[in-house]
């Protein structure tokens, strides 16, 4: 795996030194997404990498789905006051050093969201612009949009979106690299700090490369492409080890180098469960890596 022209792959993950134990100073994460039945996407897959991560998850349900390898078989949102009553539950008790949204189905769900966001001041926002699952179902409705582009979007650390939903977010079609980096820019435009317009789309290549922009550069970085079919909960994964990256104290880049890994290892390492688009491996990054349940106090990161 690279990132910029450092190589980094096969060797030991320092990221994670010395814990001490497990307990008080435990970074705490919330996902605000919804439940995949199947456990590869939603909430399951977030929390899972939260655990695998050493980092305490926490959750506000969004909506429930009917989901399995092979698709999404229903949908049913949780209103709106539920979501904020669940967050406000995480929010004054266990105070969660980083955040992560997923799907948030509806516009009202969006404001909910944002308002909560705004009153407590969250500075570690990861923002997974869900809007279609890879079967095809709608998990964002097409009115929501422009809530979460301008609701949601200002008061985000980050944003991932993947191509297709960088193209609705932004109405233009991304071919190339250029055209990633036009998008990379719209979307920075609306107020969020930094974007990664992740590649897992882009087909026919032989690297899987995400695109860092921060508002003056751009980062790219980058994984040998897997030929898998088992690819379900890719994004999710992605953005929650990113999620506990963050909430561990990492920087950004060193958030999102974790991140790739992550995913990395998830997708190398197959489960070949289900007969459909299995879901990915979160055991993979420790039984690549190894020292599970590391711990390091926030703030005092190592560098990848
Ligand atoms: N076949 C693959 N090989 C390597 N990395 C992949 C593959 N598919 C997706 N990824 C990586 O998984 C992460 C999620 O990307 P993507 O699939 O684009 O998101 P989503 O699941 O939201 O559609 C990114 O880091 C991307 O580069
Ligand atoms: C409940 C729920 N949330 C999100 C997704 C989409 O997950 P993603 O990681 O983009 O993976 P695919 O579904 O596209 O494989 C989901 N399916 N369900």
């Amino acid at each position: 795996m690279q990132r910029s022209s450092g190589t980094v792959a096969g060797e030991r993950d320092r990221s994670l030194s010395q814990p001490d134990s497990l307990g008080p100073g435990i970074p705490v994460a919330l996902t605000i997404a919804g439940s995949d039945s199947g456990g590869g996407a939603g909430i399951q897959a977030d929390l899972k990498t939260f655990q695998e991560l050493a980092v305490f998850g926490t959750s506000a349900l969004t909506a429930v789905t009917a989901q399995n390898t092979k698709g999404v078989h229903g949908v049913h949102p949780i209103p709106a006051e539920s979501v904020t009553g669940q967050i406000d539950a995480v929010a004054e008790d266990l105070f969660p050093a980083a955040v992560k949204t997923g799907m948030l189905f509806s516009a009202e769900i969006i404001e909910a969201v944002a308002e909560r966001a705004a009153h407590y001041g969250w500075q570690n926002l990861v923002v997974d612009p869900v809007m279609i699952a890879k079967g095809g179902a709608r998990l964002l409705q097409t009115e929501a949009i422009q809530a979460l582009t301008a609701r949601l979007l200002p008061l985000a650390s980050v944003v991932t979106p993947n191509i297709p939903e960088a193209e609705a977010l932004t109405g233009r079609t991304i071919a190339t690299m250029s055209e990633r980096k036009e998008a990379a820019r719209h979307i920075h435009s609306w107020g969020v700090r930094h974007v990664v317009l992740k590649g897992g789309h882009a087909g026919n290549t032989a690297q899987a490369i995400d695109l860092l922009y921060d508002g003056s550069g751009f980062t790219e970085f980058a994984a040998p492409w897997v030929d898998t079919r088992h690819t379900h909960g890719t994004g999710c994964t992605f953005a929650a080890a990113l999620t506990a990256g963050l909430a561990r104290g990492m920087r950004l880049d060193e958030a999102l180098l974790l991140a790739k890994r992550f995913i990395q290892s998830a997708l190398t390492d197959p489960l070949e469960i289900g007969s459909g688009h299995g879901p990915t491996n979160h055991w993979g990054y420790n039984r690549t890596y190894g020292d599970l349940y590391r711990i390091i106090p926030s703030k005092e990161a190592v560098i990848l």
